[in-house]
């Protein structure tokens, strides 16, 4: 996914906290990791757009001068990369978002935390988080839901240490896994969230998230509770629901009437039931709770708490991942658009030479990614900033 421009703060950030440290002339401010430095300049108070050195210790000397760094409501840092891929040269060095202040907490308050997250193309639509105890139609809601609209919604494939039912289609369903196979990927960082459920381990990688938002589609997740909960503290910023059954006795009915559980397994998922239910209605985690009773109701009341009620399914936005910036000279602020001069000399570019970065709607992605960014071209002689691509 291309590497991080930068890492840890060598001092604590409080110097960020208003931002004014960055806005001073004389402020530098370095990053430290490894053998590089990262020293983000001063700039002279009122551009918002700082450069960027870094100096290698292990070749004693300054390299990569030129990356711009943009500090973004006091929240993040954009720094744009000069000379990296198109799918490498936008990354944010979060400071206070959400995910910051939330990991902030996990580590009793006291820890300084920053996060570094890679700049990607594109606006995809919140994910969904569906939970609920096994056979209580959670599956039958979400084929229901990606059969009336295929274009607008895309299935997050699970990895599963289980073994596959009849029907199952490994890729498809699951990613049917060996259980080593899969806790090395655990260790190796692969996974947005895993839990042990029913006694085998299931979880969500974050490329199966990605690859359904990079379809421009919005992503479903058919979690257990304590992916739900994981997921919640994550960067990713979802919606959460809970499906739970008329009464117990019809879960059982449903279970059994499925037909694909050993009656041992059977019994396992039931006992699970009780605890989930119990977890899924009293913990304030779900944004939503829909009573799975007559099936077109609930599916109803799925549609409606998703905004569907009535739209005919929007066609999908595929994402375009990368994006070619030329050399940057320089990078100003103006109402969450980042304006990019790369200061080609010659008259007949010249009208290219602008390039936008729209930051107004930025959002957390899968650990590591922020999504949200839009980019285009506009003619530098304007006045308005009119686009030409
Ligand atoms: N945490 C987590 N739970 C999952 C994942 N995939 C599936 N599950 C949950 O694992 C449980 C068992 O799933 P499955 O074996 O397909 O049985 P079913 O729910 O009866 O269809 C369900 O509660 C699923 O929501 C995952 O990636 N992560
Ligand atoms: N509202 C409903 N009324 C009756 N049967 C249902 C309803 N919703 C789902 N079912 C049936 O219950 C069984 C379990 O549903 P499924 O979608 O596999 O549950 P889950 O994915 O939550 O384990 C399936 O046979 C399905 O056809």
């Amino acid at each position: 996914m291309g590497e991080a421009p930068a890492f840890c703060y060598e001092n604590p950030l409080k110097e960020f906290a208003n931002g004014n440290t960055l806005k001073s002339k004389s402020a530098e401010t370095a990053i430290v990791t490894g053998s590089k430095k990262y020293v983000i300049e001063g700039s002279d108070g009122k551009s918002t757009s700082l450069g960027v050195r870094i100096y290698d210790e292990s070749t004693a000397q300054w390299a990569c001068k030129g990356h711009l760094a943009v500090l973004l409501n006091e929240d993040r840092i954009l720094i744009i990369k000069k000379g990296a891929s198109p799918d490498d040269c936008l990354w944010f060095l979060e400071l206070d978002t959400q995910y910051v202040r939330d990991q902030k907490t996990m580590h009793g308050g006291n820890t300084e935390v920053v996060a570094w997250s890679k700049g990607v193309r594109g606006d995809a639509e919140m994910p969904i988080v569906i939970s609920g105890p096994s056979g209580v139609g959670k599956g039958t809601l979400i084929n229901k839901l990606m059969k009336e609209y295929p274009s607008m919604f895309g299935f997050s494939v699970s990895h599963t240490t289980r073994a596959p039912r009849v029907k199952e289609e490994d890729g498809v369903h699951y990613h049917f896994t060996e259980k080593s196979v899969m806790e090395k990927e655990i260790k190796d960082g692969k996974f947005l969230e895993y839990a042990s459920v029913h006694g085998n381990l299931y979880g969500t990688s974050i490329e199966a998230v990605e690859v359904v938002a990079d379809e421009g589609k919005r992503c479903i997740l058919d979690i257990d509770v304590q992916g739900a909960r994981s997921v919640r503290q994550s960067p990713v910023e979802a919606i959460f629901i809970f499906i739970r059954p008329p009464s117990m006795e019809e879960l059982e009915r449903r279970l059994r009437a499925r037909g694909t559980e050993t009656e041992a397994q059977i019994s396992k998922r039931l006992r699970n039931a009780e605890a989930e239910l119990e977890q899924g209605i009293s913990s304030g985690l779900f944004d939503h709770i829909l009573y799975n009773d007559e099936l077109e109701d609930c599916y109803q009341r799925l549609k409606e708490v998703l905004g569907l009620d009535g739209n005919v399914g929007a066609a999908p936005n595929p994402v375009s991942r990368g994006f070619d910036l030329p050399v940057v000279h320089s990078a100003s602020e103006l109402d969450n658009q980042i304006i990019i001069d790369c200061g080609t000399q010659e008259l007949e570019k010249a009208s290219k030479n602008r390039i936008v970065l729209d930051v107004s709607r930025l959002r957390g992605g899968a650990p590591g990614h922020t999504r949200g960014l839009d980019l285009y071209a506009v003619n530098s002689f304007s006045d308005e900033l009119k686009e030409v691509r």
